[in-house]
């Protein structure tokens, strides 16, 4: 058994959970989603409020009580995954995006329609979302906190490795800040893998709003060396074809 945080047990636990039937997005049900809704319009209100301590006290009441009902049934861990109508595998639960996390900024990924499949030749794929932040993102006056900014980049730089057939761990990321990223205002934001060196892949993205860009960021993400012996495993099985490249 290897030590948590290992490749091997990375590695396994994808496997775990990747193997068998993926459930299509289209089978969470609408209440499941419109919790989430409700929950992060909850996080907002709790940002913006101005009621008073005794309303505070009640809306507090009222809120432990709705998480003692979720907790009445929970799932082992955080990771669920299900397949978008595009054919992408995605982790309902992650922070970056997930569809059952609250706490991820509302950021829909659109259809990517010409993936490369995980372990393929890879290809660059520009990836595309759309966000709205809201004053639950703030940082400084009128604009979205940097963290956050970065955790938008670092998902869908994320997303175009995968999408290129090159997925791996984030091993860096940076951020230029251009200029503020607004809250309550429709984002933009684009990811494209551009290379790769052995495990290594890289991936450039920016953010724009009302067609500026507010922040550019360049990301390397390392594949588990487990994942890449299997890729090139699965390169040497292949019929060569004629420009074939590294694997
Ligand atoms: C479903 C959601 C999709 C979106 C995902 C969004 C992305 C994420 O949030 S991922 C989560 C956050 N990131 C992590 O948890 C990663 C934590 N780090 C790790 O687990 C490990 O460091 C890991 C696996 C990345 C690399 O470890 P390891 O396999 O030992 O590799 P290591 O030998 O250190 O480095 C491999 C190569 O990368 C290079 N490298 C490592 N970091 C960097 C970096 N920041 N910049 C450039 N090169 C780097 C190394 O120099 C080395 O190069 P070479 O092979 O040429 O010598």
């Amino acid at each position: 058994m290897a030590e948590p945080g290992t490749d091997t047990d990375d590695f396994a636990a994808l496997e775990q959970l990747i193997v068998g039937e993926i459930p299509d997005v289209t089978s969470i049900p609408d209440e499941a989603l419109d919790l989430v809704e409700q929950v992060r319009d909850l996080v907002e209100a709790t940002v913006l409020t101005d009621v008073g301590a005794d309303v505070r006290s009640a809306a507090a009441g009222l809120v432990a009580q709705a998480t003692e009902l979720l907790k009445a049934a929970t799932h082992p861990s955080a990771v669920r995954f299900a397949r978008t109508p595009d054919g992408r595998i995605d982790q309902l639960a992650q922070a970056g995006s997930g569809m059952l996390n609250p706490q991820a900024p509302r950021m829909v990924i659109r259809p990517v329609l010409d993936a490369v499949d995980v372990g393929a030749e890879p290809r660059s794929v520009e990836v595309v979302a759309d966000c709205v932040l809201t004053a639950a993102h703030s940082g400084p006056p009128g604009r979205a906190h940097g963290g956050v900014v970065a955790t938008l980049l670092d998902h869908l730089l994320g997303i175009a490795t995968s999408a290129a057939g090159r997925p791996g761990f984030t091993a860096g990321l940076e951020i230029r800040y251009r200029d503020a990223t607004p809250y309550d205002v429709p984002l933009e934001v684009r990811a494209r893998w551009t290379h790769r060196d052995g495990r290594k892949s890289f991936a450039t993205g920016e953010i724009l709003a009302q067609g500026r860009v507010t922040a550019e960021a360049t990301g390397v993400f390392v594949a588990p060396r487990d994942m890449q012996a299997r890729w090139q495993r699965d390169a040497e099985a292949r019929p060569e074809p004629a420009d074939a490249g590294q694997a």
